[in-house]
């Protein structure tokens, strides 16, 4: 299949270059020094399902979405804050029938691509992985399952999604096809909401927060706010999706952080807004209280403030 990567970081970086190992065609769309360094030396992925290498003739590596022309699928991995600009480079990918998945956390990011290439083009989705960018040209793959949900925006099973889906699982990436996307996706914020949340409060792993008393039961309130306010935007999780994030969290590393908490301790612009600070949002939107939620994100907003001064 003809894919491009939008953005050749963490994600982007992993599950492209897994695509490229097995065979199709990718182009990684990148930027600046790590752009030079991918058409330089290839992509390096140290990860525990196996390290690989690509040379740089295995791949496209490009700063230019026009050299690459229409392809099958895009997948969407830059940081949710830099999705106005990575949008603006879709056009010369998308063909009749060009899927666009977005992965970035939060529930927000398919409505802003939608607005741009339309509700058909765009397959909400979600990554279950701790990868990043250790270097220029190189992603480390932490943990995590490395695997990939997605699905068509009404959650039709359809022959492009079960085709991708096969070319995923043919390059070793885990695959879920969720019968409705978004509950996925609100699953997933459930999640970085609230453990992202509380680590970055704390300054601390996933292994500090889950053992904490006091910590653990603010992550399961925090989760129960998000559970309120998914119902309330007409999205039903599981009835045990508290239950289940919590055990979510204890199966993490305990050594694991979230990239929230990595960004905001590196001075780095972070996706509060579209973690935490949407759940907030969306709570003030259907008046669902979330007052844990709003004190980890009260905390948060400030700590980010200063850190970037
Ligand atoms: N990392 C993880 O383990 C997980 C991340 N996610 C989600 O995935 C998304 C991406 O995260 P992550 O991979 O960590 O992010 P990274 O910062 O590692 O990667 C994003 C990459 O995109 C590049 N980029 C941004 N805009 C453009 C552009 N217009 N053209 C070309 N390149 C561009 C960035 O370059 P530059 O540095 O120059 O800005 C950077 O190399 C986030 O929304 C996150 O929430 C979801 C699950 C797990
Ligand atoms: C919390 C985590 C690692 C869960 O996959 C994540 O999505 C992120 O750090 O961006």
């Amino acid at each position: 299949m003809r894919i491009a990567v939008i953005g050749a970081g963490g994600i982007g970086g992993y599950f492209g270059g897994r695509l490229a190992v097995a065979g199709h065609e990718v182009a990684l769309v990148a930027r600046g020094e790590h752009l030079a360094a991918l058409r330089r030396d290839g992509l390096t992925v140290d990860s525990p399902k196996g390290d690989f290498t690509l040379a740089p003739a295995g791949f496209t590596a490009t700063g230019d979405t026009g050299e690459v022309g229409p392809v099958d699928v895009v997948l969407l991995c830059v940081k949710t804050w830099q999705l106005d600009e990575a949008v603006k480079a879709l056009p010369p990918l998308m063909g009749p029938g060009t899927a666009v998945i977005t992965l970035q956390n939060g529930v927000e990011a398919p409505v802003e691509v939608a607005e741009a290439v339309g509700r058909d083009a765009v397959w909400p989705g979600t990554a279950r992985i701790i990868a990043l960018l250790a270097g220029l040209g190189h992603v480390r793959h932490v943990g995590g399952a490395g695997l990939l949900t997605f699905g068509e925006w009404d959650g039709r099973r359809s022959a492009r999604v079960e085709r991708f889906a096969e070319a995923l699982n043919g390059a070793g990436v885990s695959v879920e096809l969720p019968a409705d996307p978004w509950v996925a996706l609100w699953a997933k914020l459930l999640f970085v909401a609230t453990a992202g949340g509380l680590c970055a409060t704390v300054e601390a792993p996933f292994g500090v927060i889950r053992e904490q008393a006091g910590t653990r039961a603010m992550v399961a309130a925090a989760m129960t706010e998000v559970a309120a306010v998914a119902a309330a935007e007409g999205v039903e999780l599981p009835a045990d999706i508290v239950d289940e994030s919590m055990a979510f969290l204890d199966r993490q590393p305990a050594e694991g952080t979230p990239s929230l908490h990595r960004d905001i301790l590196e001075g780095k612009r972070s996706e509060l807004e579209a973690w935490t600070g949407s759940v907030v949002r969306l709570g003030k939107r259907t008046g669902t209280p979330t007052p844990v939620c709003a004190f980890v994100y009260t905390i948060l907003s400030a700590r980010e403030a200063s850190r970037r001064g």
